[in-house]
C-alpha cells in the first residue's frame, strides 16, 4: 500500500512534545536531557491543571480562597491549586532545586540538591477570568543555578536577568489548550489532544507579524497612563485599529502573537512600576516574544536588560509587534 493512502487511511498523529524535545535535545550534542526531562515535567502539571480547569465549575475549587499573597492579592481557589500541581510535579520531577512562584512569599527548595536547574513561575495568569470561563494561563522560566550543586538554591539563582534564561513558556487554558515554549532557537507551539493526553506539534515555527491591527490595554486606567501611552492610544484609534483585551495576560499576548499588535500594561497612579511581576511574567514573555522576532520595552529600555533586585518586583510592558512597540518608544521621545 503506497504512503498517501496509508496517510489518508491513517491520518498521522503528528509529533508529540516528547519526540520533538528528544529530536531537539540531540541537537545539542552537550545536552544531558535534564532540561528536557524539566520540561516535560512542565507540561505534565500543565495537563493535570488543564483537566481541573476544564471542571472548575463542576467542582470546589472555584471562589476565593478567603487568603491574600505576597503582593496582596486576594488568591483564587484555583490559583492555590495550580501552585501545588506545579510545585509538587516539578519536585518530583528531579530536576529543578528550587521554585519561585507569584503565589508564595519565598523560595521553595525542593531538596533536588544535584538539580541543575530553577524556575520560577506564575502558576495560574488571569485569576480575575478563572470563575467566568475566560481564557486564563501558566508562565515559567527557567535558569541554570549558579549556586553549588549538592547545595540549597539561593537568591542569586533566580536574579541572573533575563538574558540568562534558559528556556521560557507559557500553557494557555483556552479553547483549546496550548503550550508554547522557547529555549533560545526559535518560539513551537504545542496542542493537547484530550483523547490521547498527548501535546502535539501544531506550530513549528512561531514569528510575530512586524505590525498587526489590535492594541490591548486596560483602558479603565486611562487617567492614571503616562501622557506618551495616551498620545500612542489616540493614534491607534485615530487608525481605526481594534482594542482587544481579555484581562488575561497570557491570552492576550497569544492572541497579539499571531495577529499582530501590542500588549502594553504601563505605569499607574496604583502601581507605579506597573503591575505585572518581572520575574515570572515580563522576563519570559519578554524571552519567547523576541525570539519570535517581536519586542518587549519597559519605556526605559529592552524588559531583558532590566537588572532584577527583587523575586515580587513589577516591571512596565510594552510588547509585541516590533513596528508598532517602535511606534510607541518614538512617542517618549
Ligand atoms: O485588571 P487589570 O488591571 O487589567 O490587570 C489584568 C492583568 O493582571 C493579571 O491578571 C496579573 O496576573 P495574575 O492573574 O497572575 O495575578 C494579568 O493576567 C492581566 O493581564
Ligand atoms: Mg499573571
Ligand atoms: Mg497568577
Amino acid at each position: 500500500m503506497n504512503l498517501s493512502t496509508e496517510n489518508t487511511l491513517a491520518q498521522p498523529v503528528g509529533t508529540t512534545l516528547d519526540r520533538y524535545i528528544m529530536r531537539k535535545q540531540a541537537e545539542f550534542g552537550f545536552a544531558t536531557g535534564e532540561l528536557s526531562q524539566l520540561l516535560r515535567d512542565l507540561a505534565l502539571a500543565g495537563k493535570i491543571v488543564h483537566r481541573d480547569v476544564n471542571r472548575a465549575g463542576l467542582s470546589s475549587i472555584i471562589g476565593s480562597m478567603g487568603q491574600h499573597n505576597v503582593q496582596g492579592e486576594q488568591q483564587q481557589r484555583l490559583d492555590v491549586e495550580a501552585n501545588i500541581r506545579f510545585i509538587r510535579t516539578l519536585t518530583n520531577g528531579g530536576e529543578a532545586c528550587a521554585i519561585l512562584s507569584e503565589e508564595e512569599d519565598d523560595l521553595i527548595q525542593t531538596g533536588n540538591v544535584q538539580g541543575k536547574y530553577v524556575v520560577a513561575m506564575d502558576p495560574l495568569d488571569g485569576s480575575s477570568n478563572i470563575d467566568v470561563n475566560v481564557s486564563i494561563g501558566t508562565i515559567f522560566s527557567i535558569y541554570r543555578r549558579v549556586s553549588a550543586v549538592g547545595g540549597p538554591a539561593t537568591r542569586a539563582d533566580f536574579l541572573q536577568g533575563g538574558r540568562a534564561q534558559v528556556a521560557a513558556g507559557y500553557i494557555l487554558y483556552g479553547s483549546s489548550t496550548m503550550l508554547v515554549y522557547t529555549t533560545g532557537h526559535g518560539v513551537a507551539g504545542f496542542t493537547y489532544e484530550n483523547s490521547l493526553g498527548e501535546f502535539f506539534l501544531s506550530h513549528p515555527r512561531i514569528t510575530i507579524p512586524a505590525t498587526g491591527p489590535v492594541f490591548s490595554c486596560n483602558e479603565g486606567h486611562w487617567f492614571d497612563y503616562p501622557q506618551y501611552v495616551r498620545d500612542f492610544l489616540l493614534q491607534c484609534k485615530q487608525q481605526r485599529m481594534s482594542g482587544r483585551y481579555v484581562g488575561s495576560l497570557v491570552a492576550d499576548y497569544h492572541r497579539n502573537l499571531f495577529t499582530g499588535g501590542i500588549y502594553l500594561y504601563p505605569p499607574t497612579a496604583k502601581n507605579a512600576a506597573g503591575k505585572l511581576r518581572l520575574l515570572y511574567e515580563n522576563f519570559p514573555l519578554a524571552f519567547l516574544i523576541e525570539q519570535a522576532g517581536g519586542r518587549a520595552e519597559t519605556g526605559e529600555g529592552p524588559v531583558l536588560d532590566l537588572e532584577p533586585v527583587d523575586f515580587h518586583q513589577r516591571s512596565p510592558l510594552f510588547i509585541g509587534s516590533p513596528e508598532l512597540v517602535a511606534r510607541l518608544l518614538s512617542e517618549t521621545a
